[in-house]
């Protein structure tokens, strides 16, 4: 049995140009992995007949999320697993499997379709855990490739730490170093979901695209490795205008969040999470604090970046 983790993220930038022919959004994105992790527990287990009818051998769990509605074929977990398989077959190893299924257990933290990438950090730790089991021992740029093909926040939920994301926000240049300050975040979710492939359709819709993404880091974003107070103007979100149109109550629950008193607040992604950047751990929990019992925001999480990337436990 193998256990792994990975972090959620909060972009620090998040600038997007027009869309390709498939809809795909060319970005310049700066994440922030952060220290709320999702984990998979992977092991194997004798194949009983019910499993036997199963397409591909690969049983899923979720903890701590309700996914029921999800078609279980399209929960990034298995996908992840299924990718692994693949890969193993691909490199001679068939019957890795055989006369067993692959059953992964996630253990959910990060909410659901918050913008913070939690199905992403399901995948990257799926893959970790499941490359260690089946002792494939893949090069960081093969998981990555495979990673890619999953979705476009999966790359930045493995490589952890601070990273810019170039193409379609899923070629990972890691920005942190030993010197890299700590960031304090309240991250306030929202009752109400937000479907990120429906936000990149309304900012199209407002025409909203650039139509030249920086082809290197601007010289100013390395601000986002200082202290809080230097953060506070490198952060911009493209999709936060048209998240704002589209969210029911998000535009009252940012004034109530800003009125808590933040030094910044900035959508996450394609939300609808809204971060709010704080001075300190004390100050942090001061604005979780003050946020208690406001019927604007769902639940707030108090919590800190940049975190580890995916890893074995
Ligand atoms: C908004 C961000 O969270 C910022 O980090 C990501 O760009 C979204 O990442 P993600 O949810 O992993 O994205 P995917 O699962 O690959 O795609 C979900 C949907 O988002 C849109 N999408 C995603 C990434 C991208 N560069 N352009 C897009 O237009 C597409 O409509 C796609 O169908
Ligand atoms: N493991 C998973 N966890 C959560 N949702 C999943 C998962 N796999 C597939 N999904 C589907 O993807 C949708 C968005 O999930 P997720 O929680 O990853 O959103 P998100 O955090 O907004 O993503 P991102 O920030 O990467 O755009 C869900 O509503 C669900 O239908």
């Amino acid at each position: 049995m193998i256990t792994a983790s990975a972090p959620g993220k909060v972009n620090l930038v998040l600038l997007v140009g027009e869309p390709d022919q498939r809809g795909y959004h060319p970005l310049y994105s700066i994440f922030e992995t952060l220290n709320i992790r999702e984990r998979a527990t992977v092991r194997f287990r004798p194949q009983t007949a019910e499993h036997a009818r199963l397409g591909m051998p690969i049983v899923v769990h979720t903890h701590g999320a309700d996914l029921t509605d999800l078609d279980p074929h399209k929960h990034l977990a298995f996908r992840a697993a299924k990718a692994l398989i693949l890969e193993a077959a691909k490199l001679g190893i068939p019957g890795i499997l055989s006369g067993h299924v692959l059953e992964v257990e996630i253990g959910k933290r990060i909410p659901v379709a918050g913008g913070m990438a939690g199905g992403s950090a399901d995948a990257a730790a799926t893959l970790v855990a499941v490359d260690k089991l089946l002792g494939l021992n893949l090069d960081r740029e093969r998981m990555h490739e495979i990673a890619r093909g999953l979705g476009a926040d999966v790359p930045a939920c493995l490589e952890g730490g601070i990273s810019l994301g170039r193409g379609y926000g899923d070629h990972m240049t890691r920005l942190d170093g030993p010197d890299t300050a700590r960031h304090h975040w309240v991250m306030c979710t929202m009752r109400q979901g937000l479907s990120t492939p429906a936000v990149f359709k309304e900012f199209d819709a407002q025409g909203r695209g650039r139509g030249a993404l920086p082809t290197s880091l601007r010289e100013d974003d390395l601000r986002v490795l200082e202290d809080a107070p230097q953060l506070v103007g490198v952060l911009e979100n493209d999709l936060q205008e048209t998240a704002l149109n589209m969210h029911p109550t998000l535009r009252q629950a940012w004034k109530v969040i800003e009125e808590a008193g933040p030094l910044a607040v900035l959508l996450s992604g394609s939300g609808p999470t809204v971060a709010a950047l704080a001075r300190s751990r004390e100050h942090a929990q001061q604005i979780a604090q003050r946020l208690a019992g406001k019927r604007q925001v769902e639940k707030t999480l108090v919590v800190s970046g940049p975190a580890k990337p995916a890893k074995v436990e």
